[in-house]
């Protein structure tokens, strides 16, 4: 919990108790249905919590923005980042019944009012939406082609709306069908050696090359 104040000192008091609820929310549901693995849950906030709020410092999401995160599993990066901008809408979406559920929980645990959750693959899901976020889903082309048509084309942020994608490791060959792309790694933000590999992939709408 220390290190969500290290790296965001001025949230509110709701803001930081939301956070501080989560570990007890994971780790019941956890013992229910599994969503975390063990070894992450001992390190939940900085493996799934931090992690989640990379795509906050590339980008701060206005009131009233549209989200949706993709293969949200236990609610990653979509809850943190709910927590993080409670005047932002996200939609949550797994094609797993039991992820959902246990999102679900968490949802009402935290008092949140500004996540809605659907069990269903992302392709059947209906309208558009500013910005999609995702971790450990699909590689890139195959993200690509299942969100197609969901990005609203009316940007209200510096950055144009698109995909925000946690992802690790080497991206040369995966992205190299994106030239647009843009690489954002977290270890320029978070000192912790965990971050050393991680990245937020940027991919304004125009993504064709
Ligand atoms: C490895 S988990 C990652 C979960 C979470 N994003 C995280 O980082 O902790 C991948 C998740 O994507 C979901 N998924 C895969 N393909 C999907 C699709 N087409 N639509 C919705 N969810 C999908 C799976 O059910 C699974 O829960």
């Amino acid at each position: 919990m220390e290190l969500i104040k290290k790296y965001f000192p001025n949230l509110t008091d709701d803001q930081y108790a939301k956070f501080a609820h989560l570990e007890a929310l994971y780790k019941d549901w956890n013992l229910k249905i599994n969503v975390v693995s063990r070894k992450d849950i001992d390190e939940i906030y900085l493996r799934h919590v931090l992690h989640s709020l990379g795509i906050a410092k590339i980008l701060k999401f206005k009131p009233g923005t549209e989200i949706l995160d993709v293969g949200t599993g236990g609610g990653f990066p979509g809850i943190p980042l709910a927590i993080l901008f409670p005047e932002t809408n996200f939609h949550l979406v797994d094609s797993i019944g039991k992820k959902i559920k246990v999102v679900n929980e968490v949802v009402e645990g935290s008092q949140l009012t500004n996540v809605k959750t659907t069990n269903s693959r992302v392709e059947e899901i209906p309208g558009t939406f500013d910005f999609i976020v995702s971790r450990a889903v699909a590689a890139m082309p195959t993200f690509v082609h299942w969100t197609k048509g969901k990005i609203a084309k009316k940007s209200n942020h510096e950055l144009k709306n698109g995909i925000l994608y946690l992802k690790g490791g080497d991206l040369s060959v995966e992205l190299s069908d994106y030239p647009k792309a843009e690489i954002h790694e977290l270890r320029d933000y978070f000192e912790e050696e965990f971050f050393n590999t991680k990245k937020v992939v940027y991919l304004p709408l125009k993504y064709k090359p």
